[in-house]
């Protein structure tokens, strides 16, 4: 579904370049939950950014879905964008927009039939556990109810890859845990391909099925793993409590 052919990327940082991404290779399979991991600055962020082409590669080809996306421009290239919908870290709402206009200002950009919207962005909020928020703004919600808001609208135009760029690193463990939940949920019921870039180990052991280490922007290796599963801990007082007790004797 996705592959990933001798792709380089190269910036130049103080008059010098830099290599960032050096010569990979990897493919990505339909129905994947598929992990990148690595320490920072291992150039995660820039492979997956690298699938969409919101970084262009130095060199090399990335093909999704039978296309080239390094041969497309303009036009043809937004339109081949859309089967792709991305999440971010700090999940990059438009703050002075409703969460019900935010999903709809993502429907709008991508040309989404108009009498069409408000019941695609209805279903998709619906799909995320927020339908009785639609009429707050960002500021008004919790970071994991943000976090949703950025996967209705990135699900809005039914994509069939969702990139997440650190989806869960501003959340606490129990949030992240439903986050995680919601994206398998994306994964298993609606068929969609997922790619997740983080460094946290436990949510990549925990939904993952296959996984590339990179290190100085080259893979390192890549392993197939049988996804543990997504454990919640009560984070209730008494757990905090038992945590700062232990051992303090
Ligand atoms: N636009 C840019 N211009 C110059 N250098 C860049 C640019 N974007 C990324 N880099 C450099 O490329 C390297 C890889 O960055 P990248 O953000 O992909 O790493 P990462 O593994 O995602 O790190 P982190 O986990 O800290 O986010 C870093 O050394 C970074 O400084």
């Amino acid at each position: 579904m996705i592959t990933i052919h001798n792709v380089s990327k190269t910036y130049i940082q103080n008059n010098k370049t830099f290599k960032a991404l050096d010569h990979i290779s990897l493919s990505i399979n339909r129905g994947d939950i598929y992990g990148i991991i690595g320490r920072s600055g291992a150039g995660k962020s820039t492979l997956l950014r690298l699938i969409n082409l919101l970084e262009v590669p130095t060199s090399g080809s990335v093909i999704v879905n039978g296309q080239d996306f390094t041969k497309l421009k303009g036009k043809q290239l937004r339109v081949a964008r859309q089967s792709i919908g991305m999440i971010f870290q700090q999940f990059n709402l438009v703050l002075n927009k409703t969460i019900l206009d935010n999903v709809l200002i993502a429907l709008e950009l991508a040309k989404y039939p108009k009498s069409e919207r408000y019941d695609r962005a209805m279903e998709v909020l619906n799909f995320v556990g927020l339908k009785e928020h639609i009429y707050k703004y960002p500021s008004q919600l919790s970071g994991g109810q943000k976090q949703r808001v950025g996967i209705a609208r990135a699900l809005a135009n039914k994509p069939k890859i969702l990139l997440c760029d650190e989806p869960t690193s501003a959340l606490d463990p129990n949030t992240t845990a439903e986050i995680l939940k919601v994206l398998q949920s994306i994964n298993k019921n609606l068929g969609v391909t997922i790619v997740i870039v983080s460094h946290e180990m436990d949510v990549i052991k925990s939904i993952c099925n296959r996984i590339t280490i990179l290190e100085n922007g080259k893979v390192y290796e890549t392993v197939e793993i049988k996804p543990k599963g997504i454990h919640k801990h009560s984070h209730n007082p008494d757990w905090f409590l038992a945590q700062l007790r232990e051992g303090r004797d």
